[in-house]
């Protein structure tokens, strides 16, 4: 039977990438995704956008919602000082178990938690299961449906705390007005557009980043 996407995108990274060197895993990917097959990783263009808002914030703590074959896992954790977090939520099992293999490969299993299930069921029990007081940032990058939803049961959670950051990626395509009304006329968020591109495309996207201020 035929591979899957996610599979041929592995294999491009076992292809083309060296063990243990997170930025060769990035490039490979990125190659594959602009020359052979798109996939919906976050890309180069807004993982630039993304680098910067990690290296500002320089995170203890990190949650990323949708890992789909762990390319902003990769680009997340390669910049987390020793002994931070990151806990990255999957839906599916069978891409979840390529993204293992992708950050396995980027040599950051060390910095990774990769966890299987329904951001409605995991957010709940954050707390508890994984020893984790408030998130420094997050990165929504899972279903656009679920932003909104999600981030107010993440406050409900009491899992952001003044000054946490909200990163959100595909505000524009495929587009979240919902959370975006949301997070720009609350009075507990500061919210900023970071305009970029869809990834590999001309397309317009952009991520929107939201301070929390409780
Ligand atoms: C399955 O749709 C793929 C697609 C098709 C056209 C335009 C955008 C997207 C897209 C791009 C992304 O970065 C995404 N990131 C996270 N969860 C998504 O569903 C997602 C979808
Ligand atoms: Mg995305």
């Amino acid at each position: 039977t035929r591979s899957t996407r996610p599979q041929r995108l592995l294999g491009a990274v076992q292809k083309n990438a060296t063990r243990g060197d997170p930025g060769s895993v990035i490039q490979a990917i990125d190659h594959y995704c602009r020359n052979k097959e798109w996939a919906m990783n976050v890309g180069d263009e807004k993982g630039c956008i993304l680098d910067s808002v990690v290296s500002e914030v320089n995170p203890a703590t990190v949650l990323e919602l949708g890992t789909y074959c762990g390319y902003s896992t990769v680009r997340i954790a390669r910049l987390l000082p020793p002994h931070a977090k990151l806990i990255t939520l999957e839906f599916n099992p069978a891409v979840a178990a390529i993204a293992r293999q992708v950050i396995a490969w980027a040599g950051l299993e060390d910095k990774v938690q990769l966890v299987e299930g329904a951001s409605g069921d995991f957010i709940p029990r954050i707390k508890e299961q994984f020893g984790v007081k408030t998130f420094d940032l997050v990165f929504l990058d899972h279903w656009k449906e679920y932003y909104l939803p999600d981030t107010k049961l993440m406050e409900e959670c009491g899992l952001l705390r003044k000054g946490s950051v909200l990163l959100a990626d595909n505000v524009v395509c495929p587009g979240a007005p919902d959370y975006l009304e949301y997070v720009r006329s609350s009075p507990r968020y500061e919210s900023r557009y970071f305009k970029s591109h869809l990834e590999y495309t001309k397309v317009e996207d952009g991520l929107e980043k939201s301070v929390f201020l409780g």
